[in-house]
């Protein structure tokens, strides 16, 4: 889109953030326009707004067009992710709690609190943002000392309760960030009642109050003076609420995953179709910056996606309901086809068990009991059946995943499988990803040494999977790295196909070189909002050396 330059008049490409109203030339006429007019004019295309429902969210006060800056802004805290598994709970590879970069457990400390660090004059150790935050509070603990039991070390370092204690101490240095954080939404009532709430009674809360702040509590009425006014169990509580309410998983460059809370970005909605999405710079104090994945419609709530896009809607319904505390009945949760996917759907096996080539689909998906009826035959199904069917599959899917499992493995399971389920189940699409990625790429199955057919099972894979995502994602803004991997094993099975193609006198088939392009186009325009993660970085640098193999080849060909 162009328009006038808001200052000078002439064509002008680049657009006022703020109201996405006005459009500049350059940088320099935005920065004289805003100082001289626009400063006062400017409005934001969305507003905060809230019912009783979803409680605060954003909305579109004017249309806005696809690809548009909603907001970018830096985050109230950052620390460690607050929900580590147990085997990350032992891990001797841990996050410096200067800058989170890997380091080993009993290598280097912060010499003033012994918490593990990449080394001793790591600059974020005294960033009063990062570590300083909770360093002076950290130092009332005792740590273990070298030679001690391994078992002390993790007990004595627990990760997942570190983020809880930054916010605790906000209360210190920023009064008001502080107030920001605790009136999140925190479901403190609703998560009283659940597992999450006893295991972090012992995990957090305990181990917080007995290693660092009954100490510090001790000292304060010691010496008569109060440096945390508000350090009760209940605090602690609703911090842990709100940290797994709206905290944002933050991938970092290393690979390794930490969490942040932000103003805005936590007042977005969920929808499981949403229509904006955002990325996290990761060399500027890990800002957010949340942009539009389609056109909006004034009166529109801005949305974005708390689950798995891949995910079946009673899965995904029932993390949000276990983990977000509400039940989700966007256009997507209410089609029992998932929008034509079949992303959940059963193969019904018939009266007597003679498949009658239907599928089974739950008769109103908005009920978490719902039982389940045929889309061609009579035949129902109750909601334990598929309950018990869909959660014996998933324990069988996560166990071939979860191991170094051989492609064979891989390929029986997706072949009963078949059996049972739609081909777009998530289930299997979750194989069939691997799969295509072991094709070409494990040993004894690179791509030369793949027979005709396993080849093309790999292109119809693709095609089929890409097929799904059209619908799921069509605008290409979230499902991003996973699209990218399967058009790159797309492009290089149609590659091979190719080869073998010129070296067949009698080919039945035809691969040109017009989709095998077209695959690394669209993958390299999706990857676009990527390049701030490294598996993007990565995935890209293999894209545009695919471009550049075959820009050589038809060099050559030409030639
Ligand atoms: C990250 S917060 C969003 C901000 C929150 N609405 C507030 O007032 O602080 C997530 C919470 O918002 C509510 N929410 C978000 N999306 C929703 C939706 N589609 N339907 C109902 N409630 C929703 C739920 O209470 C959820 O736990």
């Amino acid at each position: 889109m162009e328009s006038n330059c808001g200052f000078c008049g002439v064509q002008a490409k680049l657009k006022c953030a703020g109201c996405q109203q006005v459009y500049y030339c350059n940088p320099d006429h935005q920065k004289k326009h805003w100082k001289a007019k626009h400063k006062s004019e400017c409005v934001k295309p969305y507003e905060l707004a809230s019912n009783d429902e979803i409680g605060r969210f954003l909305m579109a006060t004017k249309a806005i067009q696809k690809d548009t800056v909603l907001f970018a802004e830096n985050p109230l805290v950052i620390g460690p992710k607050w929900n580590l598994d147990e085997y990350e709970q032992r891990s001797t590879v841990v996050p410096c709690v200067g800058c989170f970069t890997d380091c080993v457990l009993g290598q280097f400390f912060c010499e003033l609190c012994r918490w593990p660090a990449c080394r001793p004059d790591c600059p974020g150790l005294a960033n009063s943002n990062l570590h300083g935050l909770e360093c002076g509070v950290l130092r009332f603990g005792r740590p273990p000392k070298p030679g001690d039991d391994p078992q002390s070390f993790f007990d004595f370092y627990r990760y997942d309760a570190l983020l809880t204690l930054k916010c605790l101490t906000m209360q210190i240095h920023h009064p008001d960030l502080f107030d920001q954080i605790i009136n999140l939404e925190s479901h403190y009532d609703q998560r009283k009642s659940t597992h999450y709430y006893t295991d972090a009674d012992e995990r957090v809360v305990s181990y917080l109050f007995k290693n660092f702040l009954d100490p510090l509590q001790k000292l304060e009425r010691k010496e008569g003076k109060t440096v945390l006014k508000t350090c009760d169990r209940k605090t602690l509580h609703m911090i842990g609420g709100l940290l797994e309410v709206n905290a944002m998983v933050i991938p970092l460059t290393n690979g390794r995953e930490i969490c942040g809370l932000y103003p805005k970005g936590c007042m977005l909605e969920h929808n499981c179709m949403p229509n904006s999405f955002y990325t996290f710079d990761c060399s500027k104090g890990m800002k957010l910056t949340f942009k539009t994945g389609r056109d909006i419609q004034k009166g529109e709530h801005l949305t974005t996606t708390y689950t798995h896009s891949l995910w079946g809607t009673q899965l995904r319904r029932e993390h949000l309901k276990t983990n977000k505390y509400f039940t989700c009945r966007c256009t997507r949760c209410a089609d029992p086809t998932e929008l034509g996917t079949f992303l959940s759907a059963l193969r019904c096996m018939g009266m007597e068990n003679e498949p009658c080539g239907g599928f089974q689909l739950p008769i109103d998906p908005l009920s978490e009991t719902s039982d389940w009826k045929c889309n061609r035959c009579p035949v129902q199904i109750t909601h334990d059946q598929v309950n018990f069917l869909v959660s014996k599959i998933g324990e069988e899917v996560d166990d071939v995943m979860g191991r170094k499992s051989s492609v064979k493995e891989f390929e029986d399971l997706v072949f009963k499988l078949q059996n049972f389920l739609h081909q777009n189940h998530f289930h299997l699409l979750t194989l069939k990803h691997s799969l295509i990625q072991m094709y070409g790429h494990f040993p004894g199955y690179h791509l030369n040494e793949l027979s005709d057919e396993i080849l093309h099972t790999k292109l119809k894979m693709c095609r089929e999977m890409m097929s799904v995502i059209e619908v799921l994602d069509p605008e290409s803004f979230r499902l991003t790295l996973y699209a990218g991997v399967i058009l790159l094993e797309q492009h290089a099975a149609l590659v091979e196909l190719k080869r073998r193609q010129q070296s067949t006198v009698a080919a039945h088939e035809k691969y040109d070189l017009n989709e095998i392009l077209l695959c690394l186009l669209r993958a390299k325009t999706i990857l676009r909002n990527e390049m701030g993660t490294l598996q993007g970085k990565k995935l890209m640098e293999q894209i545009e050396n695919a471009l550049q193999n075959i820009e050589a080849q038809s060099h050559d060909v030409e030639r």
